[in-house]
């Protein structure tokens, strides 16, 4: 059995005065990818703010390799080694391709701040554009820049909001492949939010379905039959 990265239990979020999430239990693992599903406006997006201290949760407990986290900063937690890949992307379309990698290191130690080769093995195409601005990419090459730079911060947990979204075909098939490739390095845990239920459900080892911001389903793939994921997911 994968070793549990994290675990969260009874997790809450508001904003202002509005619940979103109410008693979601996730739990991670090395080697693993666990898959975050659920319709529009469910609170897949705020899971993963709260998982990377960008939003503060209001309750619930957080255990990260062991360690219970506080509500403390998205920086802390990067540098604990948690790395968000958000959705829309989020690169800084003025800065170059480098550029944008190098903000990765800002939590890292200075004897760290080199772009590992491995970097461009998983993305040939930015070592091509590595002079070109983040903003002249395409969506796809952005995503894949996006995804470069959190592995940048050699994350324990990979983060990942929606990563085919408005991606074509082929780029969407190259990401499935550096997420497997990665799970299957067996060091990392990943969770994925994703609504492209095909490539969520070869990809997942682990599910969680939302509904209205609590679990309406959660189970291994080998406890989960696809027709009754299907059918939870279009709740
Ligand atoms: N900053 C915010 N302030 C207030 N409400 C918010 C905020 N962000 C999201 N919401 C609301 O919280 C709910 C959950 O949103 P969230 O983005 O987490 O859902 P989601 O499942 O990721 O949706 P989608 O699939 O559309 O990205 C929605 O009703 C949304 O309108």
């Amino acid at each position: 059995m994968a070793a549990d990265l994290l675990n969260i239990s009874d997790l809450t979020l508001h904003y202002g005065g509005s619940q979103i999430l109410n008693g979601v239990d996730i739990t991670a693992r090395q080697g693993q990818v666990t898959c975050v599903m659920g319709t529009n406006g469910v609170g897949k997006t705020s899971l993963l703010k709260a998982i990377s201290g960008t939003h503060p949760r209001s309750g619930g407990d957080y255990v990260l390799t062991g360690e219970e986290i506080g509500n403390t900063t998205s920086f802390e937690l990067a540098r604990k080694g948690v790395a968000y890949v958000p959705q829309g992307r989020e690169i800084f379309p003025f800065l170059t391709v480098r550029e944008n990698l190098e903000t990765g290191f800002a939590c890292l130690p200075r004897s760290d701040h080199t772009i590992p080769d491995y970097i461009f093995d998983l993305f040939p195409i930015l070592k091509e554009f590595l002079s070109r601005r983040g903003g002249d990419l395409s969506g796809g090459q952005q995503q894949q820049l996006a995804i470069a730079r959190a592995l940048i911060t050699k994350p324990k947990l990979l983060l990942l909001d929606e990563p085919t979204e408005g991606i074509q075909p082929n780029i969407i098939k190259q990401i499935g492949e550096v997420i497997r490739l990665l799970r299957d390095q067996g060091e990392m845990a990943i969770i994925l939010v994703e609504q492209f239920f095909e490539f969520a459900y070869s990809l997942g080892d682990e599910f969680l379905v939302l509904e209205r911001g609590t679990p309406l389903l959660r189970g291994s793939k080998c406890q989960i039959g696809k027709e009754q994921l299907r059918s939870a997911v279009s709740v």
